[in-house]
């Protein structure tokens, strides 16, 4: 008499799928794909921007491209004119700015007087209307991290970065086996007592949707050896395999016997209903699934094991919403228009918090960086920072509550930790990151801030800022801090003076940050003001958008840290060492993702790619400084 397989488990679905998982590894390698093929596929490492986008100063609008310069005086009360290729150049947007302009009037504001005589009634500002180089997308800059879904908006920040081919994970091959002898895959041949292989074709759809590659063998009869010899076949031929069938304690229900004969059968037998008698087996490594023979519990038993599987193996999960959370800045709009505001959300201390991202039209990286789209009505004048709003999510919301929510000073380590954990960076100064923890808007606050008094970094400025709240000071690194020339330094740039030059242009980062701060402890040594430096006012907000802005000549120096200027093939004048730490509330030191940070900032790894780098010292890094007392 046929044995039977009476020994069905109830193990719980969670237990199920987690034991599994334990016994698989992931099955797939990556290839390298050219970048129009690369639609739908995952990254496998981090991709890199070849080049700047724009690559060249250009108009943001259609008018006349101008030297500020020569506008300035222009009012209502003394209008000025301009001659036509001696004052100024006609632009439309995306044209290059022409040589000796800096800035664009709009068409809109531009009056003609008579053939190439135009009047304007209001002087231009250096860099108005003009994208600056790298303004969308600096060289050397992640695009996107591991394990990513690319997107058709991913495309295009690809594209715009240069980037040629893209090294994702192979598509995954699953073989899929249908048995029993009554199963028939053709309808001529349903006879009496035949039924279709329907199954095969939903599995294989669901797989293809996925992004799998498949391939259907012909049914499998009940008898042992045939089926041993169809499962070696089908594992042979493609990293995973599925059976229908045949899965539970009919007399000939044969494939948990063969499985267990060919390799491990992990599972067999669980709670859910339909779906029961699924069997979960290993054999040489690979993972072989028996989904029963109904086809809802086929499918049911496909939604609850294979599917999550194949997503683990893609780093990818569940479906969209619209989610809840507060809004850290404030977000100004017209009335005119319904605005969709690209948004970043992140979880902290229990509450939502909702960052908006770059709302220029001609960034693509907003959209790549975007968890979800905040949307401004129409006739509405914007929403204030602190109010409550709804996001439409373009990420699963799991994936996002992992995340670690950073807000201030830009350092390139941070592309290094967001390629190994999930984190969310916005870079607005370390004395905007000061201010976000202050009101619970982040988990951390990269700073460097130097005490004007006594040239130490960071602690007393905490205390200042913190004075009756226990904060955590997590060690980060010592950094090179210097002034960026242009290779072979042509203008002959060697200390902060010589900034105050009249040929010098300066390109500076925004107020609040760190490394303004550190150019104005700098200037007032010396008893230089900020006005006396051209371009002082020209701020771009991280080091490789400086070190971008001095390659393409757009400056003559800037100020920032080595690894920036050496990505960029820029000479470098030492002003010396600072000190970048990482600043969290002391009552958030033990949360996951704090602590998964601290890991990796200590790993062996972190450290390789630092040094690769260059011009980073890591001696303390990852080690706490306890700052002030707790008073609640
Ligand atoms: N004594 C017990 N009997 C059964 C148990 C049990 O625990 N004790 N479990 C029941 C449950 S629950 C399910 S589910 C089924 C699973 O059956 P099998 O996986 O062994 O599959 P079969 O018996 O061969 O077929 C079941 C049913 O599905 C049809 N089928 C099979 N393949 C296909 C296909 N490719 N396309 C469409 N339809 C297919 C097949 O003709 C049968 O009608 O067992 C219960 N019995
Ligand atoms: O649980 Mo079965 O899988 O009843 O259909």
């Amino acid at each position: 008499m046929a044995q039977r397989n009476v020994y069905i488990s109830n193990m719980p679905l969670d237990e199920a799928l987690k034991k599994y998982r334990e016994h698989l590894e992931n099955p797939l390698q990556s290839e390298s794909v050219p970048v129009k093929s690369t639609l739908h596929r995952i990254t496998f490492g981090p991709v890199f921007a070849h080049r700047s986008s724009p690559s060249d100063p250009c108009s943001a609008m259609d008018g006349i491209a101008v030297l500020s310069e020569r506008t300035q005086g222009a009012n209502e009360k003394n209008p000025m004119q301009l001659k036509e290729h001696e004052d100024f150049e006609y632009v439309n947007t995306g044209n290059l700015l022409p040589e000796n302009k800096d800035s664009v009037i709009m068409i809109e504001d531009v009056k003609p007087v008579s053939e190439g005589v135009i009047e304007i009634v209001e002087a231009a500002y250096s860099w108005q209307h003009v994208r600056q180089v790298g303004e969308d997308i600096i060289v050397g800059e992640m695009l996107l991290p591991s394990f990513h879904k690319v997107r058709p908006m991913d495309l295009g920040a690809l594209i715009s970065g240069g980037v040629s081919s893209v090294d994702v994970f192979e598509k995954l091959k699953v073989g899929i086996l249908p048995t029993g002898n009554e199963i028939v895959q053709d309808l001529d041949a349903l006879t009496r007592g035949k039924i279709i292989d329907s199954n095969s074709s939903v599995i294989e759809g669901l797989l293809t949707e996925m992004g799998c590659l498949t391939k259907v063998y012909s049914p499998c009869h009940d008898d042992p050896n045939a089926l041993k010899e169809a499962i070696e076949r089908g594992l042979g031929e493609n990293h995973m395999l599925i059976t229908i069938a045949g899965s539970s304690a009919g007399e000939k229900d044969y494939t948990v016997s063969t499985i267990e004969a060919l390799g491990e059968v992990v599972v067999h037998g669980v709670a859910i209903k339909p779906g029961k008698p699924t069997i979960l087996g290993k054999i040489k490594g690979k993972s072989v699934v028996g989904l029963p023979g109904y086809p809802v519990s086929a499918f049911f038993a496909f939604e609850a094991f294979v599917k999550p599987l194949i997503e683990s193996w893609h780093g990818q999960m569940d479906e969209m919403s619209i989610h809840e959370g507060v809004l850290t800045q404030r977000v100004v709009s017209s009335l005119k228009h319904e605005e969709l505001v690209r948004v970043t959300l992140g979880e902290v201390n229990g509450k939502w918090v909702v960052t908006p991202l770059n709302r220029g039209a001609g960034t693509t990286m907003s959209l790549v960086k975007a968890d979800g789209v905040l949307t401004i009505p129409r006739l509405s004048e914007g929403i204030e920072r602190g109010e409550s709003v709804e996001v439409k999510l373009l990420k699963p919301l799991h994936t996002l509550s992992e995340r670690l929510v950073v807000i201030g000073s830009h350092d390139l380590l941070l592309d290094i930790v967001a390629d190994r954990m999930p984190m969310t960076s916005t870079h607005v100064g370390s004395l905007g990151g000061v201010m976000a923890l202050i009101k619970d808007e982040c988990h951390m606050a990269p700073i460097h801030l130097i005490d004007e008094k006594t040239g130490i970094y960071n602690i007393s400025t905490v205390q200042r800022f913190f004075p009756n709240r226990k904060m955590a000071l997590i060690k980060g690194v010592k950094r090179l801090q210097g002034l960026m020339v242009r290779k072979g330094n042509p203008k002959g740039i060697y200390t902060f003076q010589d900034l105050a030059r009249k040929e010098i242009e300066f390109i500076n980062r925004q107020k609040g940050a760190g490394t303004r701060q550190l150019l104005d402890y700098e200037l007032s040594k010396l008893g230089i003001s900020g006005g006396d430096i051209n371009g002082y006012h020209r701020e771009v907000v991280t080091h490789m958008a400086v070190a971008v802005a001095v390659a393409s000549e757009g400056a003559d120096a800037g100020l920032g840290v080595y690894s920036a200027a050496n990505s960029m093939g820029l000479d470098f004048i030492e002003v010396g060492y600072e000190s970048y730490d990482f600043l969290v509330p002391y009552a958030l030191l033990e949360d996951f993702r704090v602590q998964r940070f601290i890991d990796l900032i200590k790993s062996p790894y972190f450290k390789t790619q630092m040094t690769e780098i260059g011009g980073y010292a890591l001696e303390e890094t990852g080690d706490i400084i306890e700052i002030g007392e707790t008073y609640d």
